[in-house]
């Protein structure tokens, strides 16, 4: 880690975060945008919906380098020729990157992407690694839904166990998901706190070992290109993108969060409660049954929108738009207790999220 371009031969290493929705991609990467030591991060955001809510999540720590693909999922959206030219840009040697990091939406098939980068005419990057994100404590019932998984991991070269933490089971997980993934290097996290080292070897490309070659991926993606797109993960769900310049009461929100339907599988963006707290918008993120709030400070030139994504299978994307639109507050004023619903699910300080300003970070795994 840490090494500089030496010359403007040497290849930049492009590394890909695949995972299931909500396994804590986005919390890695920024991890390893805080972590990076002297390695400058190129990162590509790639978000489902139409609001680039990861891009958004990111786009502090990235400053000008971030480079967001977005809507839709890349596999899809993004064709060799537009991928080469984000690649492009970020392994210009002024740039003065020495690792880019894809974050694939969480509905992307990641061998698409794998194959993508090494159809790459781009003679500055070389394919660097897939890393597969998974939730500890969700992985049982994603892989009852999605039995694809354990053919994303078998083509890992990196798994991170994330939400140890929440895992009753980490062990049994670990052991699960290590004899699911023949070659990949199978390491447990919390808030994906992995050591930056295992994604950052920069060695160029005929050193590397364990990574997929150009057949591998072919034999795996044949029956889905016979089929076009109907074997993908994405082709089962629904998104729905909300904004409201005027403010959500808190009460109806909630009210709607609580009664959400099962299918209605991830929530996040970010959330005005105008008069209920002038100075904080709160971040929002469910999955599944999960739901957390974190405030965060309004900048000051920031414009005062909320802006959800919703994604679900078999949801009613123009019922839970309406139920949407019902939570825009028409009270000028907050009444005393209304935000005490949504405070219930702002996490104690100990169990918010690494770096926020008040809560205490959790140790760095050993
Ligand atoms: N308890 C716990 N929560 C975590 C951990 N990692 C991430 N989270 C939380 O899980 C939620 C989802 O994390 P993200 O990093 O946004 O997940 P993602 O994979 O990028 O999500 P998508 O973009 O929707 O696919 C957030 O609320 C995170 O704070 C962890 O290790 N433990």
């Amino acid at each position: 880690m840490g090494q500089r371009p030496t010359s403007h031969s040497r290849q930049i290493p492009v590394v890909v975060i695949a995972g299931f929705l909500g396994s804590g991609k986005t919390t890695l990467l920024n991890h390893l945008l805080h972590r990076s030591g002297g390695s400058r991060i190129g990162a590509i955001v790639n978000d489902f919906g139409a609001i680039e809510i990861d891009a958004m999540a990111v786009a502090g720590a990235l400053g000008d380098s971030t480079v967001s693909l977005g809507n839709g999922c890349l596999c899809c959206a993004v064709d060799v020729s537009e991928l080469d030219g984000y690649l492009e840009r970020l392994a210009r040697p002024e740039a003065g990157i020495d690792v880019i990091v894809i974050e694939a939406s969480g509905l992307a098939e990641p061998q698409e992407l794998v194959r993508m980068l090494l159809a790459s005419e781009q003679p500055g990057v070389v394919y660097g690694g897939l890393v597969e994100v998974v939730d500890a404590a969700e992985f049982d019932d994603t892989r009852a839904k999605h039995p694809e998984i354990d053919r994303h991991l078998a083509l890992a070269d990196l798994v991170v166990v994330n939400k140890t933490d929440r895992a009753p089971d980490a062990e049994r997980v670990l052991a699960l998901v290590r004899s699911l993934s023949d070659r990949a290097a199978v390491v447990p996290a919390a808030y994906g706190r992995i050591d930056p080292e295992f994604l950052f070897d920069c060695k160029p490309s005929e050193e590397r070992i364990g990574q997929l070659s150009f057949d591998d991926l072919h034999d795996h993606t044949r029956d889905e290109e016979s089929t076009g797109h109907t074997g993908h993960l994405h082709t089962a769900y629904d998104s729905v993108s909300f904004t409201s310049g005027a403010p959500l009461d808190p009460r109806r929100l909630m009210r709607f969060l609580d009664s959400r339907p099962e299918g209605l599988y991830r929530i996040k963006g970010y959330v005005d409660f105008g008069p209920y707290d002038e100075r904080n918008r709160y971040a929002v993120h469910a999955v599944g049954h999960f739901l957390r709030f974190y405030p965060e400070p309004w900048t000051p030139a920031e414009e005062r929108l909320t802006q959800l994504v919703l994604i679900g299978s078999g949801i009613d994307a123009p019922g839970l738009r309406k139920e949407l639109d019902a939570c825009v507050s028409d009270a000028p004023h907050a009444d005393e207790h209304g935000m005490w619903g949504v405070l219930r699910y702002v996490p104690d300080p100990g169990e918010g999220e690494p770096g926020e300003p008040g809560v205490e970070e959790p140790p760095e795994p050993a």
